[in-house]
């Protein structure tokens, strides 16, 4: 049976990080108009509380790929189930993740949207887990850099419960 034992990040913790990471975007960006794109569903929360801190010309979009289903591990496949309603050739791209663990998700998805000829793509991730990369990915902003535990909380699911925890919590026996 899986539970959350511990607190990795508090809800403070967080907000406090989602500021710092919406102002570093703002200022990169300044005078420009950006499209984020958030990776459902884990990236959900993140990227609604980080671009209400981005004072920019913001659009908003989601995608939808699935890597994980309703295991721990990665299939090493990545699907999309839903792509981009808008085209964006010619557009500042920031995609937005809530954790990068073997990388695969993202790598894919970098690929796929470079085709598309966007001005500029840039990642943001609020988690970043280095230890389990399969697959080199430059990332641009990076909340933290958390240790091998699977986590859930602030969007991010174990068979799909736990997405809605303020917090980042560890999930153990
Ligand atoms: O770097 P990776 O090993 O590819 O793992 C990271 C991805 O896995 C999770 O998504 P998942 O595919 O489980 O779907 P979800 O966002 O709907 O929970 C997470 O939200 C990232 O998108
Ligand atoms: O640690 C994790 N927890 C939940 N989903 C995930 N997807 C990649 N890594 C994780
Ligand atoms: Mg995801």
């Amino acid at each position: 049976m899986f539970k959350v034992t511990d607190v990795m990040l508090s809800e403070d913790q967080i907000k406090v990080k989602v500021y710092e990471l919406a102002k570093q975007i703002e200022r990169d960006f300044k005078g420009e108009e950006l499209l984020v794109v958030g990776i459902l569903k884990g990236a959900s929360v993140f990227v609604s509380d980080l671009i209400r801190c981005i004072d920019l010309d913001v659009n908003i979009d989601f995608m939808s790929v699935s890597s994980y289903g309703n295991s721990t591990k990665s299939s090493g496949t990545v699907k999309i189930l839903k792509d981009l309603d808008v085209d964006i050739e010619g557009k500042n791209v920031l995609i937005v993740e809530d954790i990068i663990d073997s990388g695969l998700t993202l790598s894919n998805l970098v690929a796929a949207l470079k085709t598309r000829n966007p001005k500029s793509l840039k990642l943001c991730t609020l988690l970043d887990k280095p230890e389990r990369r399969k697959v080199d990915i430059k990332v641009d902003y990076i909340g933290f850099v958390i240790e091998d535990k699977f986590i859930v909380g602030y969007g991010i699911d174990y068979a799909e419960k736990y997405r809605n925890l303020p917090y980042i919590g560890i999930v153990g026996e």
